[in-house]
C-alpha cells in the first residue's frame, strides 16, 4: 500500500501560501494520489468553530495556545491520521510550526511548554510524534506581506498585528527551521508568483517522484 504523505505550508500572514497550495494538490492528483487539502486552525466542524474564536476574540496567550492545540488534536484524530493511514497526501495550510512562530515567537509564550503540548497532542496511534514529512516555509519580509494584504482583505486579529509582531513570528519560523532543518524547505516568497511557484514545484518534485513508483 502507498505510504501517506504529510506536507505543511507555513509563513507569516500574506506570505503567499494559499496562492500555491491548489497547484501542489493538482500535481499530486496528476501523479495518481488522493489528496486531502486542509488547514489549521480548522479542518473539522469543531476545529472550524475554534478557529472563529481564536481569530476574532481577544484572549490570554495560554488560552490561545491551548485552543490551537485543541483544534489540532481534533483535526489529527478526525482527518489527518485517517488520511495518512489510507495512504493519501495531506496538504495542510499551517500546522504546529505556526503555533511555535505565532504563540511562541509572536506572543512570547514559553517554547518548552509548547514542546510539551506538541508531544502530547501529536502522538500517533503507534506512539510516535506526528510531524509533517515536508514543511514548505514561504519566507517574506513583513513589510512586503503587509503591502500585499492591504489591498487583499479586511484583517483578522492576527493580520491586524504590528510589523514587529510579524518580525518575531518570522524569527520563530527561522528557529523551528534551525531545530529541524531536514523537514523544512525555505522559499524566498518575495519573488514573483511565477518564481515562487517554480521553487515550490522544485521542492515538491522528489515527493512526486516517490508517488509515481
Ligand atoms: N509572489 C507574489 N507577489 C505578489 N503578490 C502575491 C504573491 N503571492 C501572493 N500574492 C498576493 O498576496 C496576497 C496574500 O497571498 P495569500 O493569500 O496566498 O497569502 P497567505 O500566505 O495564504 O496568507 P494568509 O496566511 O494570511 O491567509 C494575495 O492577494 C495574493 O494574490
Ligand atoms: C495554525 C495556527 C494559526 N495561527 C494564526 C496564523 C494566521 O494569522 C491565522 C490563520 O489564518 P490563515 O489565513 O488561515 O493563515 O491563525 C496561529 O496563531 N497559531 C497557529 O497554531
Amino acid at each position: 500500500m502507498t505510504r501517506g504523505l504529510f506536507i505543511s505550508f507555513e509563513g507569516i500572514d500574506g506570505a503567499g501560501k494559499s496562492t500555491h497550495i491548489d497547484s501542489v494538490a493538482a500535481l499530486f492528483r496528476q501523479a495518481g494520489r488522493a489528496v486531502v487539502l486542509t488547514r489549521e486552525p480548522g479542518g473539522t466542524p469543531l476545529s472550524e468553530k475554534l478557529r472563529e474564536l481564536v481569530l476574532h476574540e481577544p484572549m490570554n496567550a495560554l488560552t490561545e495556545a491551548l485552543l490551537m492545540f485543541a483544534a489540532r488534536r481534533e483535526h489529527l484524530v478526525q482527518v489527518i491520521e485517517p488520511a495518512l493511514a489510507r495512504g493519501d497526501v495531506v496538504l495542510c495550510d499551517r500546522f504546529t510550526d505556526a503555533t511555535f512562530a505565532y504563540q511562541g515567537g509572536g506572543r512570547g509564550f514559553d517554547w518548552q511548554v509548547l514542546g510539551q503540548l506538541e508531544r502530547m497532542v501529536q502522538q500517533t496511534p503507534g506512539g510516535m510524534l506526528r510531524q509533517p514529512d515536508l514543511t514548505v516555509w514561504f519566507d517574506l519580509d513583513p513589510a512586503i506581506a503587509a503591502e500585499r494584504l492591504a489591498s487583499a482583505r479586511v484583517p483578522d486579529k492576527f493580520e491586524s498585528q504590528p510589523a514587529d509582531f510579524f518580525a518575531a513570528v518570522r524569527a520563530g519560523y527561522a528557529q523551528r527551521l534551525s531545530e529541524m532543518p531536514k523537514r523544512f524547505a525555505r522559499i524566498d516568497a518575495a519573488q514573483s508568483r511565477e518564481a515562487v511557484g517554480a521553487d515550490v514545484a522544485m521542492v515538491i518534485q522528489p515527493w512526486l517522484d516517490r508517488s509515481s513508483v
